[in-house]
């Protein structure tokens, strides 16, 4: 919003000062108007074209007229010169910084090998939760964008699956948890059919975790010492989005953030009652690694018994 309100970026700025500039330049070798011509009772057909040198020179202005433009036009010169000399670059909008699409991408022939790195039964220890933790911990360590983030699928009342991103906001060996509406759609999906699976992509280490399982709800004074943890602009946030239901436009949203600002202003914000956190208490999980010839490495652990047993997969 701020970028549309810079000087340099606003072109009526730009017109307003170049007009008076012009408009106070020295154009006093201008060629006498038809008006001034005619003004001496010559019809305009009939009449010889003017002698510059000698002419008459109605239009000509007094010399203290001459000044004051003169004086105007330097003084919007030097505004415009100040105002491009001053003026911090614009900072661009997202959408002008996104590179230029190239039209001919084949997406069929989009392909990357992976030959990083193997993983043998050797390399992974008993404990999933374990083994996802030293996994999660060298995705930070690679410096991958949301290492957390992760695809949650669902499924609908009437058995079609449903899938989003949501953030893993806390891992232990009772499962795994993200926050969320409850009565969002995936809430609502979550209470008729309470199984979801999760899939983290960490592609810059070829890796890839499925889960599967079981959820329930994380406990109320979990959540709340959650969510008193977030940003009070997230907490109002929580607040202020319907999740899911239709809206008229944006505008409706920032109207009640702005109201719930002002509301809350100096107070504690509650949590909703109506959000919280999910545990995802898997009874798979999956650790795959890219490898050449397509011919990558599936780990699988599978709760069996109370035990986690392990077995390779074809990939
Ligand atoms: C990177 C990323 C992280 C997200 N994290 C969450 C999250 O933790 N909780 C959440 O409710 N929505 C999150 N969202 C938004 C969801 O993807 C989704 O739009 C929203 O939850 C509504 O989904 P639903 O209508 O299927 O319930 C995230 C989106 C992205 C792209
Ligand atoms: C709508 C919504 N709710 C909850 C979250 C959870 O993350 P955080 O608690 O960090 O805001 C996210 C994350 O993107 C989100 O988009």
């Amino acid at each position: 919003m701020d970028n549309d309100l810079h000087l340099l970026g606003n072109p009526t700025v730009y017109c307003c000062l170049v007009a008076i500039v012009w408009a106070g330049a020295d154009r006093s070798r201008e060629v006498p108007s038809l008006d001034a011509h005619n003004s001496e009772g010559t019809s305009f057909v009939d009449a010889p074209l003017p002698d510059y040198a000698d002419a008459p020179r109605p239009w000509k202005r007094s010399k203290q007229r001459d000044k004051t433009r003169q004086w105007i036009a330097s003084l919007g010169a030097s505004i415009l010169l100040l105002i491009i000399v001053l003026s911090p670059p614009i900072p661009q909008s997202l959408n002008s910084q996104l590179p230029t699409p190239n039209s001919m991408t084949k997406i069929a022939d989009l392909r990357k090998n992976y030959t990083q790195a193997g993983l043998l039964e050797s390399d992974v220890v008993a404990n999933p939760f374990e083994q996802f933790k030293l996994w999660f911990e060298q995705a930070v360590a690679a410096d991958i964008l949301e290492p957390n983030a992760m695809t949650l699928a669902t499924v609908t009342a009437e058995g079609k699956p449903s899938a989003r991103v949501v953030l893993l906001k806390a891992v232990d060996d009772r499962g795994f948890v993200f926050y969320t509406n409850y009565n969002s759609q995936k809430g609502v999906e979550l209470q008729n059919c309470p199984y979801a699976a999760l899939v983290f992509l960490w592609g810059d280490l070829e890796r890839q975790v499925r889960i599967e399982g079981r959820v329930e709800l994380v406990s109320e004074s979990e959540a709340t010492e959650y969510f008193h943890s977030r940003p009070a602009s997230s907490q109002l946030g929580a607040w202020a989005s319907e999740q899911s239901a239709i809206i008229h436009d944006r505008f409706v949203l920032e109207q009640r953030l702005q109201q719930l600002e002002t509301e809350y202003q100096n107070r504690e914000i509650p949590k909703p009652p109506y959000w919280g956190g999910v545990r995802v208490i898997p009874q798979e999980i999956e650790f795959w690694q890219g490898r050449p010839s397509r011919l990558h490495d599936r780990l699988r652990y599978q709760l069996v018994a109370g035990k986690w047993q392990i077995d390779r997969l074809a990939p």
